[in-house]
Parts: structure tokens; C-alpha cells; sequence
């Protein structure tokens, strides 16, 4: 446990937050920095940013020079990059470059997850790493001490739009319980119907894709899904 934490603690301050990073994926891509600046414009926390490399995962999006044009028009944003790709030491440094600020590898495309975390936490951005549906949330054990986020995947990565799987909520439960600090996202198939187990299994980064950029009102959504996780995390830290 940090000093930082321990403070946190005993003022009952909660040592996480809730935060929604809409997924872009399914919005218009013909116009990347105008969806984003709305979703952001709308209450977005941050923005989830999806690359896949056709290797790692059956389908392709962007890489980084899509990345710094987009860091161009939006200065300011947190970026959270989700790395669906094979051979995710290689885009560290770029990525860094092009104004990325959290870069979450997918501990099933690495031999070497402890050296890429320090890579990582050395070029200057958030450590985080990703769990595919079928791998134990225990391949993280011994890595939490240089992480700063773990993503736990609610739908196999590749595609937005898929159903949420519930029983992954066991693993987010598991990080929750021993590590009451630690920044714990899920990602696919999250929104209005799904938020409630997100949140009481103890997730504080929600990402959502489908449910928030084809609402009618993503602003209401967003708010919602936020004011849900709050809520949790106040009743969680101050019992
Ligand atoms: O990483 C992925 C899919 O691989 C996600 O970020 C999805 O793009 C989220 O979209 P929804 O499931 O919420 O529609
Ligand atoms: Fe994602």
C-alpha cells in the first residue's frame, strides 16, 4: 500500500474513481477528432482508443499516426490505448510520441510482460494490461506492482457491438478484493443493463462503446453509467 493510499484511507477519501472512456470503434472514423471531441464535449473522462493489428485480433482499426493526428486536433484528452496487437513491445516508443497516455498490452501477445511494463512506465505512460475472456486473471499476480490498470475483457477482443459476459465479473471481484487501489476497467458489451454488475464486482474504468455512441442521449448514458460506479465506490470505501 502507498502513503498516498494509506492517507486515502484513513480520510476516507476513495483511493479510485469512477470514469467512462467511451470507445470510439463503432463512431464515425471518417471523422475521428469530431466524434471525439463530442463524446468528450458530452462528459466523457477520457478516451478509449481501440488498435488492432489483424494478428492479435481478426480485424484492423489504426495505429499510431492516426493516433498524433488525433492528438493534433484534441490537445488535452487522456488518451487509453488498448493494444490488440501481436508484438506490443514495438509501438511503446511511437505511441508515446504520438500522445498516447496509458498503454494497456494484452498480457497473451507478450513472453516478457514484466520488461514491457517497464518500457512502458519508463517511456512516460501508464502501465496497462489486458486479459482476454479465457486467460486466469492470475497471470497478473505478479505484475500488479508495476501496473497501473487492469483490463478485464467482458466480449473476446476484435469487434464492438457483442454481448457482455458475466462471468467475468469473478475476476474483476478478485483485483477488487486485493487491491483496493488499483485502476480495474472492463471493456465490451458494458452500458445501462450491464453496469450494475461492473460496478458491484468493483470495475472503476468503464469503458463502452455501442451503449454511449449510439444512444440518443450519450451525454445521459455516460452520466448514468458514472453516477452508477460512484455510488458503488462511495458505499465500498466507506463501510
Ligand atoms: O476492445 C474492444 C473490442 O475488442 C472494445 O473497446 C469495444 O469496441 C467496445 O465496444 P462495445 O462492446 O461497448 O460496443
Ligand atoms: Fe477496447
Amino acid at each position: 500500500m502507498t502513503f498516498n493510499l494509506i492517507n486515502r484511507v484513513r480520510m476516507s477519501v476513495p483511493p479510485i474513481s469512477a470514469m467512462i472512456g467511451p470507445s470510439i470503434l463503432n463512431s464515425d472514423l471518417s471523422d475521428l477528432a469530431g466524434s471525439s471531441q463530442k463524446l468528450l464535449d458530452q462528459g466523457a473522462d477520457y478516451l478509449h482508443l481501440d488498435v488492432m493489428d489483424g494478428h492479435f485480433v481478426p480485424n484492423l482499426t489504426f495505429g499510431h499516426p492516426v493516433v498524433q493526428c488525433l492528438r493534433q486536433k484534441i490537445p488535452r484528452a487522456f488518451f487509453d490505448m488498448h493494444m490488440m496487437v501481436a508484438e506490443p513491445e514495438k509501438w511503446v516508443g511511437d505511441m508515446k510520441k504520438a500522445g498516447a497516455d496509458q498503454y494497456t498490452f494484452h498480457i497473451e501477445a507478450t513472453q516478457a510482460p514484466l520488461e514491457l511494463c517497464r518500457q512502458i512506465k519508463e517511456s512516460g505512460m501508464r502501465v496497462g494490461i489486458g486479459i482476454k475472456p479465457g486467460t486466469s486473471v492470475h497471470t497478473v499476480d505478479d505484475l500488479i506492482e508495476e501496473a497501473d490498470m487492469v483490463l478485464i475483457m467482458t466480449v473476446e477482443p476484435g469487434f464492438g457491438g457483442q454481448s457482455f459476459m458475466a462471468e467475468m465479473m469473478e475476476k474483476v471481484s478478485y483485483l477488487r478484493t486485493n487491491h483496493p487501489g488499483l485502476d480495474i476497467e472492463v471493456d465490451g458489451g458494458v452500458g445501462p443493463k450491464t453496469i450494475d454488475q461492473c460496478a458491484q464486482a468493483g470495475a472503476n474504468m468503464i469503458v463502452s462503446g455501442t451503449a454511449v455512441v449510439k444512444a440518443e442521449n450519450p451525454q445521459e448514458v455516460m452520466n448514468s453509467l458514472r453516477k452508477t460506479v460512484h455510488q458503488e465506490i462511495v458505499a465500498r470505501y466507506s463501510a
